[in-house]
């Protein structure tokens, strides 16, 4: 069943819970930069959210800096909206970022 668009209210909300995540309102997703001491770390992180997102069949888009890990993310299949799966992507990777070294 396609999850359903988030209301603000339920954006907001999640976002209290993801300290570093913003609802970028114009593009109508979730993003967080990370950054790292060195570029592997920051390039290890994206080899774990890869394989966090295709076990998850849910997917953002990653900017990979020099020292730093761009996400964004919102869900396709409802027209590119923020849903309840980005939000749940979203703490799973804040789950795995402290052991990459990302502040
Ligand atoms: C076929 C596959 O299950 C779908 O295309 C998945 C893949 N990953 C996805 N990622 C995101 N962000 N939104 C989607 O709607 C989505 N759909």
């Amino acid at each position: 069943m396609a999850p359903q668009p988030l209301t603000p209210e339920e954006i907001e909300s999640a976002l209290a819970e993801l300290p570093g995540w913003e609802w970028d309102r114009e593009r109508n997703l979730l993003k967080r930069s990370y950054s790292f001491a060195r570029h592997l770390q920051a390039a290890a992180m994206v080899i774990h959210v890869a394989r966090i997102q295709d076990e998850s069949d849910h997917h953002a888009d990653l900017l990979l800096g020099y020292n730093t890990l761009g996400v964004s993310v919102n869900t396709h299949s409802v027209g590119g909206k923020v849903t309840e799966r980005d939000v749940r992507l979203a703490r799973r990777i804040e789950e795995i970022a402290p052991a990459h070294g990302a502040r």
